[in-house]
């Protein structure tokens, strides 16, 4: 049995900060329940100069991936650096060295995991990576093995910190969308580039895992359909809340028969939806199977201690693979084609915004282009504005096809009362 586990630690910011210190902390438990002690004997970081304070030794830091891939020593890698290029070739490298990987870039497992997983299982390395959605929730562990024997069926999910936290903010407390975005990156939720977090894209990539791994179906990036919360207005805030919703970045996989659609997109969810009350950088994982019925998965979606928690226990489970001389399984080949849903196929509520002229004929002229293409209304909403020469109008639909959706909104554009389509976003009515 090994008797010390040495680590290479690729990135030392917020997340490897995290990781040092509960390896350091919780020395005790860990090798009670592995057998062994676990040392971050290696740090990779681009700049050597930055002051660290006296977390680590000058020894331990490097700025030459080689140090920690030649290293025999070393019998995992960390990999808590971010970014594509550079992440997925130490890591490459790393696993074909025969070293075990750790990572929380969904970034790269979103695009590379599969050939990613496939080296691990050649070289009969683990490679785990629960820390890259939802940070410290454990929820690719729970729908890989606490549902492996159910069907599931849908997957809702607040899964991106940053989004949350503003959306959260600007309705809560009415704050500016730019001081809150600055507030989350100064409290480590944000990406480098924080464009990855509001244009939806790191919510499409944890989706995308979430959708593999749940439907046990090669979900690509590609596959997602992506809209982030940069266009959302206060007024959208406060409509949608007089209305009973309230706004969240949500990513959705369902799936009907044996067709699926997976999509990131503001959406407007009932007040007493159990996502609702999901606040700030909190995320939460809804996730229906046929067995089970309904579930729900709540905890810190990111940030640095919740993040190294999960990267942590994932390395756990490295060594008590180890021990049992079971590494390299962590590559599951996906059990069905894949078939993504066509528009048509697509259903949801709608909330749309518009203002129109405030003349004799305009509801009826609205009205009767929602009726013929199969739109009915749940809520409607009207507020005079420009002292009654326009009327903002705000209605809520039932469901309704993506296809029926999309044609409707562009007709609404070319209608000679409506002078601007505002806004409008998927609603969700109840649970299932
Ligand atoms: N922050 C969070 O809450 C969460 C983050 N994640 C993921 O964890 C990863 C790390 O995030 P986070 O800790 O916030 O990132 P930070 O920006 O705080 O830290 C990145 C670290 O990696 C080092 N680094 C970056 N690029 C290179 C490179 N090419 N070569 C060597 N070192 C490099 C940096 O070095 P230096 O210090 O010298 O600049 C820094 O130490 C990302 O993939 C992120 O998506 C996942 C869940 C939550
Ligand atoms: N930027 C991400 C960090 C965790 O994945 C987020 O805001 O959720
Ligand atoms: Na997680």
């Amino acid at each position: 049995m090994t008797q010390q586990m040495n680590i290479g630690l690729l990135g030392f910011g917020t997340v490897g900060t995290g990781v040092l210190e509960i390896v350091e902390q919780h020395q005790d438990k860990l090798a009670h329940q592995i057998g062994a002690s676990v040392k971050v004997k290696r740090i990779l970081v681009n700049d050597l100069h930055k002051d660290r304070g006296s977390l680590v030794t000058k020894d331990q830091l490097t700025d030459n991936i080689d140090d920690i891939i030649n290293d025999e020593e070393i019998d995992a890698v960390v990999e808590v650096m971010g970014g594509i290029e550079d992440a997925r070739l130490y890591m490459k490298r790393a696993l074909e060295s025969g070293k075990h990987v750790v990572t929380a870039n969904k970034d790269v497992m979103a695009l590379y995991g599969s050939e990613l997983l496939q080296i691990a299982n050649e070289k009969k390395c683990d490679l785990f990576y629960e820390a890259s959605v939802a940070g410290g929730i454990p929820i690719l562990r729970t729908i890989v093995e606490g549902l492996a024997s159910d069907r599931i069926t849908k997957m809702m999910g607040i899964v991106n910190g940053t989004t949350n936290y503003i959306l959260t903010q600007m309705t809560k407390e009415g704050r500016l969308y730019d001081d809150v975005l600055k507030e989350a990156q100064a409290l480590g939720y944000a990406e480098a580039d924080p464009t990855a977090d509001v244009e939806g894209l790191d919510a499409a990539r944890k989706i995308a895992i979430l959708g593999t791994l749940g439907f046990s179906m090669n979900l690509d990036l590609d596959d997602v359909s992506i809209r982030g919360i940069s266009n959302v207005t206060s007024q959208d805030l406060a409509y949608s809340k007089q209305l009973g919703y309230t706004m969240k970045l949500v990513g959705i996989a369902n799936r009907n028969d044996d067709k699926v659609e997976v999509s990131v997109q503001p959406t407007l969810v009932p007040h007493d939806h159990p996502l609702a009350s999901v606040d700030d950088e909190f995320n939460a994982v809804y996730v229906y199977g046929e067995a089970v019925g309904e579930t729900m998965f709540y905890g810190p979606g990111a940030g640095k201690l919740p993040t190294a928690t999960a990267v942590v226990s994932d390395l756990v489970e490295v060594l008590k693979n180890k021990r049992l001389g079971v590494n390299g399984n962590s590559a599951i080949i996906p059990q069905f084609e894949k078939k993504l849903k066509t528009p048509e196929e697509i259903h949801s509520k709608y909330f749309l915004r518009i203002h129109a002229k405030d003349i004799p004929g305009t509801f009826a002229s609205l009205t009767a282009l929602f009726h013929k293409n199969n739109i009915s209304l749940e809520k409607i909403l009207q507020v005079p504005l420009n002292e009654g020469k326009l009327a903002e109008i705000i209605v809520v639909t039932h469901e309704v096809s993506k296809k029926d959706y999309d044609y409707v909104l562009e007709r609404l554009k070319e209608e000679d009362v409506v002078v601007e389509v505002k806004s409008s976003y998927r609603a969700e009515g109840e649970m299932k």
